[in-house]
């Protein structure tokens, strides 16, 4: 505030000498003008003030002292009639040195004082989202809105009985997410059930006795109609099967066995015989001979079941007379011959007894 102050004052005074009023314009020039007379010469306007300070009563200090310093305190008696007050003052007045003007008019470029005002750092303003509340038309109920449906509820197909197609619904058609899942990849269909190879086979023994334990890893289809597998897995390969004879198929095998007949070959009182390396070794099936073969410790008269084999009497055969575990479990570890040849057991493979051994006598003694 002071400095705006200060600069209308250095403003108007400004402008009153730029621009100097009507009034002010007179006067000025005038005292511009004695002033400069004055200056000009100033032995005669010292002359004349001399006059005027001999006659004037003013009791001003400098007029008094230079009438003092010029040593005559009293007036001349000769001085012409001193004018009337009125007149004099004028006079006086117009002589009178200008009033000390204001320093230098020449004001320097209105030098705005740097109004450094601080930067006007306004706050950001963050207007809050207008979340409007969505508008329910429930202008009577000022309690909590209530949900209400908005689409119409869509018509639950049932099933009928009926032969006729149900009768089209004017309901929309449901988009995809509430259409229903396809079944799933995992479930076998009808048809691939049947492409898969059966085992056991459709009339094989193990099918006629009933379902066989299952011994291998969970199924992956469960649910589904395959047969659970008896092992891990069957390695894919070429069938080896043969043709069997008429007669000789696995279902035939199972009725044989059902009917519960002793097929090991022997004498119907022998017991279950403890069988050496040797003798298992003389049951070769050759030279009208039973073919005896070693499964797990356990010895069966393979020679019945021979004609039943889908793989054929040859390699049947390659058991023969020996151990035939290793054998067996590379071809099929899943087939359950415990079952299948249970009519066919011997006894059991035991170690070849050392010559004049006690327990041999023992054994002739039993
Ligand atoms: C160690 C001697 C044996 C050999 C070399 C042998 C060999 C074979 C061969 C090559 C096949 C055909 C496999 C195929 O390609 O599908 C087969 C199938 C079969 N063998 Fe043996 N076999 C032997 C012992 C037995 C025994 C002791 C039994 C039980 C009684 C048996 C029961 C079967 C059955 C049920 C099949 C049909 C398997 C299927 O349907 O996939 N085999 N055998």
């Amino acid at each position: 505030m002071g400095l705006l102050g200060i600069s209308l004052i250095v403003a108007s005074v400004v402008y009153v000498i730029v621009r100097p009023p009507a009034w002010l314009s007179p006067m000025l020039f005038r005292w511009i003008g004695l002033g400069g007379a004055a200056a000009a010469d100033p032995t005669g306007s010292e002359k004349k003030r001399r006059e005027e300070a001999d006659t004037d009563e003013d009791t001003a200090p400098r007029i008094q002292d230079e009438a003092v310093s010029n040593g005559s305190a009293s007036a001349p008696s000769d001085a012409p009639k001193p004018p009337p007050p009125s007149e004099k003052k004028a006079r006086d007045r117009a002589a009178m040195p200008p009033p000390p003007l204001p320093p230098p008019t020449v004001q320097p470029p209105t030098i705005q004082p740097p109004t450094i005002q601080p930067p006007m750092i306004q706050p950001p303003t963050i207007q809050p989202p207008t979340i409007q509340p969505p508008t329910i038309d429930e202008p009577q109920s000022p309690t909590t809105p209530k949900a209400s449906a908005t689409r119409p509820s869509q018509a639950i197909p049932g099933f009928t009985l009926s032969g006729e197609p149900p009768a089209p619904s004017s309901a929309p058609k449901p988009s995809s997410a509430t259409m229903p899942l396809p079944p799933p990849r995992g479930l076998p269909s009808a048809g691939h059930i049947l492409s898969l190879p059966q085992f056991p086979a459709a009339n094989s023994v193990q099918r006629a006795r009933g379902p066989v334990p299952n011994r291998g890893p969970p199924s992956r289809s469960p649910g589904g109609l395959a047969p659970p597998p008896t092992h891990s897995s069957r390695p894919q390969k070429p069938s080896r099967k043969v043709t069997l004879d008429p007669g000789h198929s696995p279902l035939d095998w199972a009725r044989i066995l059902g009917s519960g007949a002793d097929l090991r070959g022997l004498a119907p009182s022998t017991p279950y015989m403890r069988v050496p390396p040797s003798l298992l070794k003389e049951k070769t099936g050759r030279r009208g001979k039973d073919a005896w073969m070693a499964v797990n410790d356990k010895v069966y008269n393979i020679t019945p079941y021979a004609k039943f084999h889908p793989g054929g009497v040859p390699e049947l055969m390659r058991g023969a007379g020996r151990d035939g575990t290793r054998l067996f479990g590379e071809i099929h570890p899943w087939v359950n011959y415990e079952t299948m040849l249970a009519s066919c057991l011997v006894g059991l493979l035991v170690e070849e007894p050392e010559a004049g051994s006690q327990e041999s006598d023992m054994d002739k003694m039993d």
